[in-house]
């Protein structure tokens, strides 16, 4: 099943929980290729939605794409329903989603970092296994069905220059497999959307080997980004970053190798996607909480249970936590003690 996936114009019902620089873009490019899509918006962000719809710029040009925007969703359940917020936010987020999702329905996760739901039909002594930094005490598990699953890694770079405005300069790319068999053809569908709505998009079977990947970039350069206030661009091309960077992703890769994922990683590429700045950097701007746990607490956590050390990954992850932390004293705005 691994490879570019089939275009399914096939108008699909979809919701977007979480309208922020991935959800903009996904549900502005969903709606433009004919489905009927609602985004769950709070706040700001939902009436400028209901107002004025969704501004997409992206390498096509800019327009205004007209979508639902709903606080909660009270509808029938959808065909597809994909979550586009900070790992952290996932748990409030899956559960104002809930009502959307009905037997039938494909969850699309669209978040960076270790998913939830890694250890979730991989038989074995961890299958079922709970990873604490991402889904303390198993909420997620127990709110989201495993054979509705499409897992992803987003290979889309998007920032949110308003409330209801995404800006994305960079090719649109994803990968999406299956969680467990049982979605299989779920997800075949769910790529054959993306795919039609101009998101290059590859079907793989293993997608934790794919989830592994991005997850390395992530931790490779997300930290690092907020430690130096660097783009992509600058951590690999700056001689004093990338080293840092490639540390990480050494470590990154053993523990990817411990857990049976070959991975590499082509620092050229993310040098060509210019002076990007990460997710995380635009949360550190913004004075808003760090994907850190997903991002970083989650690969340590996966490296202890097989008894590695991540040392130069640690020290970044507290470089940006302090660097959090002072930024939000010196705004006047002491957060409680960072934990690890
Ligand atoms: N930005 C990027 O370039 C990339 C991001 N990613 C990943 O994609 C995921 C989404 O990131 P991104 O789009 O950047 O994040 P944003 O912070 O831009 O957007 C998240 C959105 O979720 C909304 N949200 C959170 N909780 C709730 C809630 N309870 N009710 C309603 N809305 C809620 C936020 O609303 P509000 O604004 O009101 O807080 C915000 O609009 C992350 O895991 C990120 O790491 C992956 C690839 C690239
Ligand atoms: C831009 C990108 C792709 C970093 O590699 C990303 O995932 C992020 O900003 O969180």
């Amino acid at each position: 099943m691994t490879g570019v996936a089939q275009r399914d114009p096939s108008p699909a019902r979809i919701c977007v929980a979480g309208a922020g620089a991935i959800g903009l873009v996904l549900a502005a490019r969903l709606a433009m290729a004919g489905n009927a899509v609602t985004v769950v918006a709070r706040g700001s962000t939902l009436a400028a939605l209901r107002a004025e719809g969704i501004v997409l710029g992206d390498r096509e040009g800019s327009r205004l794409v007209p979508v639902l925007a709903a606080s909660k969703p009270e509808w029938q359940p959808q065909d597809v329903v994909i979550l586009a917020a900070k790992a952290q936010d996932l748990p409030a987020i899956a559960a104002l989603a809930r009502p959307a999702i009905g037997p039938a329905t494909m969850v699309v996760p669209a978040v960076n970092g270790i998913p939830w739901w890694y250890f979730e039909g991989t038989g074995g002594a961890d299958d079922g296994r709970v990873i604490e930094a991402v889904d303390p005490g198993g909420r997620l598990q127990a709110l989201l069905p495993a054979a509705q699953l499409v897992g992803t890694a987003t290979y889309i770079t998007s920032e949110r220059t308003a409330p209801n405005a995404a800006l994305t300069f960079n090719p649109l790319r994803m990968t999406v497999g299956p969680v467990t068999p049982a979605a299989r053809s779920g997800a075949a569908r769910v790529a054959g959307l993306l795919q039609s709505a101009g998101i290059a998009t590859q079907l793989v079977d293993d997608i934790r080997t794919a989830v592994w990947a991005k997850v390395i970039r992530n931790l490779s350069t997300n930290p690092l980004s907020v430690v130096a206030g660097a783009t992509l661009r600058e951590i690999f091309a700056d001689p004093l970053l990338a080293p840092l960077a490639r540390a990480t992703i050494e470590e990154a890769r053993a523990v990817a190798a411990a857990y049976g994922a070959t991975v590499s990683m082509d620092a050229d590429e993310v040098v060509k996607l210019g002076d990007v700045r990460t997710s995380m950097l635009q949360d550190y701007e913004r004075g808003r909480p760090l994907e850190l746990a997903a991002i970083g607490d989650a690969v340590v956590e996966l490296a202890r249970h097989k008894g590695m050390g991540m040392a130069h990954t640690c020290d970044i992850l507290a470089l940006a936590r302090f660097r959090m932390a002072k930024a939000q004293a010196l705004a006047g705005n002491p957060p409680p003690l960072p934990q690890p």
